[in-house]
């Protein structure tokens, strides 16, 4: 169902396997803060260990734009991952050259190695075929299990993929399944829920989703853009009043091709952004003008949760409201108990992702009961945009 080949296809006993994974995490002087996208690779690299293959895991940390820094190095994420797996990780000064040959040469059968970020090599942004040639040389095999990095055609994303034998990682086959669930093959009816602070970045995507679901419920900062277009005054909210007429070409798209819009009926207004600030709820038309729109209101989140019953796929990206400060959270946490609700009972498939999406879940303490949460930001949107991700299409041409 998803075209491409994975471990199960894959001969590792013995073997050279160079697995792309995700490390890039947060951190804190040094400190990983959010361990998830180290746990999401750990069921890939048990695997080839524990049948035998030498696992080496390529990743980049950060931005380093091809210089060496060592505030982006590896090497303390190489412990984070050693603690996570609860075996050694051998770590390499450099992923080619002398020390990554050295330290492949040194590995036996089901040992882990990790070689330091890819991206001190401007060479790996380039996708430089000479490059691609350099860390080919160190595997048999290549597995890509870093979704998150696919939407970039980077050597060790995209330009190995077309050099080794190469197979989707556990992670990477889950998500893709889950992707094609969600939107590339889902049952109908497909209800998207969109919300965030701009609609400026996410233009690309609303056109995508109009023309593929049946719903598509907008909340959030961007809602605001979409009322001004419609002549609902909006007050001191978030709006980018330049992107009405792109809103509302959107609001025209969707007309065309059957799109139902739920754009918020009442919101939660305060006179500033700060936690605990005096709020009230006010119908969409009766917004006053020194206020600011910081959550859907009750009937808006009664209208999204019948939205969710009447669907049986969700894909969800981007918060309803300013859900970090409270009680501004209240329509997030309403809808997505509600979506995971529907879930566990086996009446949705559920797929959400993107940084603050996930944040949101977490803090609604329901993340764990969606169909399937994405680690990734800028990958997951480019796929909700309807991108053909590099990483994923060199999976499917290998
Ligand atoms: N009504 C609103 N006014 C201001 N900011 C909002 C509003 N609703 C949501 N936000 C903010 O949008 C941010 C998340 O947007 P975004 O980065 O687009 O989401 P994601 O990372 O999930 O794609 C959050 O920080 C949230 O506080
Ligand atoms: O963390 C990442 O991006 P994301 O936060 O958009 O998911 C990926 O590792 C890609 O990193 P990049 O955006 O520096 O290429």
């Amino acid at each position: 169902m998803i075209g491409v080949k994975t471990l199960d296809d894959a001969e590792v006993r013995g073997r050279r396997v160079l697995v792309r994974v995700d490390l890039n995490v947060p951190t804190d002087n040094g400190r990983v803060t959010d361990r998830t996208r180290i746990q999401r690779v750990l069921p890939t690299i048990q695997e080839i260990a524990d049948a035998g293959g030498r696992v080496i895991l390529l990743a980049h940390f950060g931005r380093p734009k091809g210089g060496r820094s060592e505030k982006d190095s590896l090497r303390p994420i190489a412990a984070a991952v050693a603690e996570e797996l609860g075996r050694p990780v051998a770590f390499a000064e450099d992923c080619v050259g002398e020390p990554a040959e050295r330290a492949v040469a040194a590995l036996r059968e089901g040992d882990i190695l990790l070689l330091e970020n890819t991206r001190f090599h401007p060479e790996e942004e380039k996708n430089d075929p000479g490059f691609a040639q350099q860390l080919a040389a160190l595997g048999d095999i290549y597995v890509n299990d870093a979704f998150s990095a696919a939407h970039r055609a980077h050597a060790s994303t995209e330009g190995l993929a077309r050099l080794l034998p190469a197979y989707a990682g556990r992670t990477m086959e889950a998500e893709l399944q889950a992707l094609a669930k969600g939107l590339e093959k889902p049952q109908h009816p497909v209800v998207a829920v969109v919300g965030g602070a701009k609609v400026s970045t996410k233009i690309d995507l609303l056109e995508n989703l109009v023309s593929k679901v049946d719903a598509l419920v907008i909340g959030g900062g961007m809602a605001n853009t979409f009322l001004h277009a419609i002549d609902i005054g909006v007050g001191k909210s978030l709006c980018e009043k330049d992107l009405a007429p792109t809103a509302q070409r959107i609001l025209d798209r969707a007309k065309e091709t059957g799109c139902a819009i739920l754009l918020p009926v009442d919101a939660v207004v305060a006179a500033e952004f700060k936690a605990g600030a005096p709020h009230h709820t006010y119908g969409i038309d009766a917004i006053p003008s020194d206020g600011m729109i910081l959550d859907v209101g009750s009937q808006s989140i009664d209208r999204i949760k019948a939205a969710i019953d009447d669907a049986r796929t969700l894909v969800w990206n981007g918060p309803l409201g300013a859900f970090e400060i409270a009680p501004f959270d209240q329509g997030t946490v309403a809808a997505a108990r509600h979506a995971a609700a529907r879930t566990k009972a086996g009446k949705l498939v559920s797929v959400a992702g993107g940084g603050d999406t996930v944040a949101a879940l977490n803090h609604a303490g329901v993340a764990q009961d969606f169909t399937y949460v994405s680690t990734a930001g800028g990958a997951f949107l480019e796929w909700l945009e309807g991108k053909k991700l590099p990483g994923v299409e060199a999976l499917r041409s290998a």
